[in-house]
């Protein structure tokens, strides 16, 4: 693969720590493993070395559901979806082109960082020298400034519980997405097949930019602008963008109420065997909580709400709004969560296979069987 090199040195030392550089087990053109060198990565010694048989290529939908253009003066490059695409689909998949650790402050650090370059193939390192770099390069090793402006975390298989270390990944296509406050996509990262996969969380039109979070959208306005600053920029997505103070305080407080949102509302199973809730005690609490996930944008965290909602109607024995919201969680998680969808699909195929299927619908007729007459006092109080 041309330009590669591995004449330079490929292990440092940190304190107790040991680093070193190795190409991950994938290829740039479905070649042998003799011409692996589309990703290189600066590992720790708890990485459990990579196997040298190549992974298996992600999955890839042709034609493409997206492109790369221009997103706006500030903005710069984005991801924007080519056709409609429905909530749950893949969008695409990505491999890394470089993994770095996040955090490492070490006096070899820049040669470290440096040394990755030539041992990746011209086409990653062309990939990887095109992304957007916010850190000035007389400060931060070009490696690691376009690592901080890109990098989506990776989980690595590692041998030891000792303090792991915390790893990202640069991709070509997946690191395009601009941050907004308010989610359209999830990241997934896969280690069997080394890459990560982009889900639409919502129905995406075409044309409409595709967007990922860099920071903790949980976080109030202010404290999200602090933390997006490192990336060089100040969001005004619409859910930052806001006309005046209250407008703010409203966002933040609905952020805040479903971040903790199991803390201060009713629990689903608690309800499901007590009789002195209301029946539609957990479908009230978590139709509330859907709406304020539309308000906010923040359909990254839909899918245990509508659950319950559908295991809710499960337990009331009520049949076709069970099937109306199961659908909806197998729509929403058949690519990402595959377990999770077919536990509901076979539920929707056999509703009484679901343990607790009309429980509380029974326990209401036994309870009125067993109501004594009620005592109708016709005196008349004068
Ligand atoms: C991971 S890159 C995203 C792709 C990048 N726009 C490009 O041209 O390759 C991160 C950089 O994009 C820009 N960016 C991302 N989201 C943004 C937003 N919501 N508003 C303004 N700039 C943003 C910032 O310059 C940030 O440092």
């Amino acid at each position: 693969m041309g330009g590669c090199d591995d004449s330079t040195t490929t292990s440092w030392a940190y304190g107790t720590q040991a680093f070193r550089i190795q190409n991950a087990p994938i290829s740039d053109s479905g070649g042998s493993s003799a011409t692996v060198t589309a990703c290189a990565m600066l590992l720790d010694a708890p990485v459990i070395p990579f196997p040298r048989a190549l992974l298996p290529p992600p999955q890839k939908s042709t034609p493409p559901a997206f492109y790369i253009a221009n997103a706006g003066p500030s903005k710069g490059a984005g991801l924007f979806a080519a056709c409609d695409i429905p909530a749950g689909d893949a969008i695409l998949s990505d491999r890394p082109v470089a993994v770095v650790p996040s955090n490492v402050n070490a006096p070899w650090k820049r040669e470290a960082f440096d040394a990755l370059l030539p041992r990746i193939s011209r086409i990653s390192r062309d990939a990887l020298l095109a992304l957007a770099n916010c850190k000035p390069l007389s400060e931060y090793p070009v490696v690691e400034g376009i690592a901080l402006t890109n990098a989506i975390q990776v989980h690595l298989p590692v041998s030891s519980s000792a303090a792991p270390q915390e790893y990202g990944g640069v991709f070509p296509t997946v690191s395009r997405a601009n941050h907004s406050c308010g989610l359209n996509t999830a990241v997934k990262w896969d280690l069997s097949s080394f890459s990560v996969t982009l889900y639409a969380l919502r129905p995406v039109r075409a044309g409409e930019e595709i967007h990922i979070q860099y920071v903790d959208v949980f976080a109030p306005r202010a404290e999200r602008r602090a933390q997006l600053a490192r990336y060089g920029f100040e969001c005004i997505c619409p859910h930052c963008d806001l006309p005046d103070a209250d407008a703010v305080a409203r966002s933040d407080a609905a952020r805040a109420e479903l971040r903790d949102w199991r803390h201060l509302h009713p629990r689903f199973l608690p309800w499901s065997t007590d009789m002195c809730r209301a029946d539609d005690d957990i479908i009230v609490s978590n139709l509330r909580a859907l709406a304020l996930v539309k308000q906010e944008g923040l359909y990254g965290m839909q899918v245990p709400f509508i659950e319950e909602i559908a295991l809710s109607y499960a337990v009331l024995g009520d049949e076709l709004r069970f099937r109306e919201w199961a659908q909806q969680v197998v729509d929403l998680c058949a690519g990402q969560d595959p377990e999770r969808a077919s536990k509901f699909t076979g539920w929707m195929a056999e509703p009484q296979s679901y343990k607790e299927w009309g429980w509380r619908a029974k326990q209401r007729l036994l309870l009125d069987r067993q109501k004594p007459p009620v005592d109708v006092d016709i005196s008349i109080p004068w």
